[in-house]
C-alpha cells in the first residue's frame, strides 16, 4: 500500500531523513518511535507531501506520488494539535471532507452520524466544539480524519497532550476501530507504550534512519542496538567478552544464550534477568533505590567498583534501601547487541 524508496530530506547541509526504506501492507498498524528530532514526523510529512523529497520515491498502490498534492493522495491526517474548526459544530467538523468532496446533504448527515457513532459521541452533531473536553475533541478529530474513507490514515502524536488514563482507554478503542474498518495506519509518537499498545509493527528512528523495524513484542524482545535498547529503558548494557555460554563483563559472568558468537560483544540484560540471592551466592551489591511500578518494583543496585544494576522485583520480595543483597544472572534474559553504538 505504501513504499517509501531511499526517501531523503534535507535542511541545508543535514539529512533529517535519511536514505528510509519501509513497507505499510494494506491494513497494517505502522508505528514511529523516536527521540525529538529524529524525523518522525518529516516522515509523515514526506509521505502526506506535505514535505518534498530531496531524493528517493514515495509510493501509495504502487504509483509514484512525485507531484501529486496533498489532498489527491487519498490520505487522511489527523496532527496533534488537531485543529477544530471552532465555528462549526461537532457535525460540521465531521462533514467537511465530504462537503469537500461535493457529498449531497443527505449523505453527509448519514456518514457524520455513523462516524459519531463508532467513535463514541453518538448524537454529538450539533454541539459546539467549546463544550467538548479534549478527549471527545480528538475523537471528533478523528471522526473527521476518517469521513472520506481514505486509504492511509495518518496520525501524528495522535493522543498526544491527553492524560494517561484517558490515552490508555483511548489506544485500545483505537486499534479495535481500526481493526474493525481495517484502516490502514501510520502513526508517529514518542510515547512507546502508545506505540506498543496501538501497533502491529513499530519502526524505531534514530538521526533520520531506522534503527529497528519489527513487531512490538520483537522489539521489546530483541533491541537490535544498545540505542534501541537504552529507548526503550533498557539500562543494564555493559561491554562483554563471550567464551562458551558465559561472558566476561564488570559485573563477573553473565551467562548468554546457547549459540551467542563468541569473543568482544555489548550485553544487555533485562531487569526480570537480574535475580537476587543471598549476598555469599553472588554479585555483592547495596540496594539504592526502590520506585513501584504497579505490578513490581524497579530496584536499583550497586555492586562495588560496577555501573549500576536494574532489578525487577515482586513486590513482596522487593528489599529495603540501604540493604545488601547478592546478583545473579539469568541467561534467558539476556540480549547480545549488535555493534556497539
Ligand atoms: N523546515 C525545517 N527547516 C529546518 N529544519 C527542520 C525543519 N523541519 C524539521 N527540521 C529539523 O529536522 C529534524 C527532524 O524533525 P522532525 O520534526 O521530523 O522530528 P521528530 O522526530 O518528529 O521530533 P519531535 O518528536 O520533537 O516532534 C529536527 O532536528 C528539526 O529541527
Amino acid at each position: 500500500m505504501l513504499r517509501l524508496d531511499g526517501a531523503t530530506v534535507r535542511f541545508g547541509k543535514r539529512a533529517v531523513l535519511d536514505d528510509v526504506d519501509l513497507e505499510v501492507a494494506d491494513h497494517e498498524i505502522v508505528c514511529v518511535l523516536g527521540p525529538s528530532g529524529s524525523g518522525k514526523s518529516t516522515l509523515l510529512r514526506v509521505v502526506a507531501g506535505l514535505q518534498a523529497a530531496d531524493a528517493g520515491r514515495v509510493l501509495l498502490d504502487g504509483r509514484d506520488q512525485r507531484g501529486v498534492p496533498v489532498h489527491r493522495r487519498g490520505v487522511g491526517l489527523m496532527f496533534q494539535d488537531h485543529q477544530l474548526f471552532p465555528q462549526r459544530d461537532v457535525g460540521g467538523n465531521v462533514a467537511f471532507g465530504l462537503r469537500m468532496r461535493g457529498e449531497a446533504k443527505a449523505e453527509q448527515a448519514r456518514r457524520v452520524g455513523e462516524l459519531l457513532d463508532m467513535v463514541g459521541l453518538p448524537g454529538a452533531g450539533r454541539r459546539a466544539i467549546s463544550t467538548l473536553s479534549g478527549g471527545e475533541q480528538q475523537r471528533v478529530a478523528l471522526a473527521r480524519a476518517l469521513a472520506p474513507e481514505p486509504k492511509l490514515l495518518m496520525l501524528d502524536e495522535p493522543l498526544g497532550q491527553l492524560d494517561r488514563g484517558l490515552r490508555e482507554r483511548l489506544v485500545v478503542e483505537l486499534r479495535q476501530l481500526f481493526g474493525r474498518l481495517g484502516t490502514t495506519v501510520l502513526a508517529v509518537t514518542h510515547d512507546q507504550g502508545e506505540a506498543f499498545a496501538l501497533a502491529d509493527r513499530v519502526v524505531v528512528m534514530r538521526e533520520g534512519r531506522i534503527a529497528q523495524t519489527g513487531t512490538p513484542l520483537e522489539v521489546w524482545q530483541r533491541p537490535a542496538s544498545e540505542f534501541v535498547a537504552r529507548f526503550l529503558g533498557f539500562d543494564n548494557v555493559v561491554a562483554a567478552t563471550v567464551s562458551g555460554e558465559a561472558a566476561d563483563t564488570v559485573w563477573g559472568k553473565v551467562p548468554v544464550p546457547a549459540g551467542t558468537a563468541q569473543g568482544e560483544a555489548r550485553l544487555l540484560v533485562r531487569p526480570a534477568g537480574v535475580r537476587l540471592v543471598p549476598v555469599e551466592e553472588g554479585l555483592p551489591c547495596a540496594v539504592t533505590g526502590r520506585t513501584f511500578r504497579g505490578h513490581h518494583v524497579a530496584v536499583l543496585l550497586q555492586p562495588a567498583g560496577a555501573p549500576l544494576l536494574e532489578a525487577e522485583c515482586a513486590l513482596r520480595d522487593a528489599p529495603e534501601v540501604g540493604a545488601e543483597v547478592g546478583v545473579a544472572f539469568a541467561a534467558d534474559e539476556v540480549v547480545v547487541l549488535g555493534a556497539a553504538d
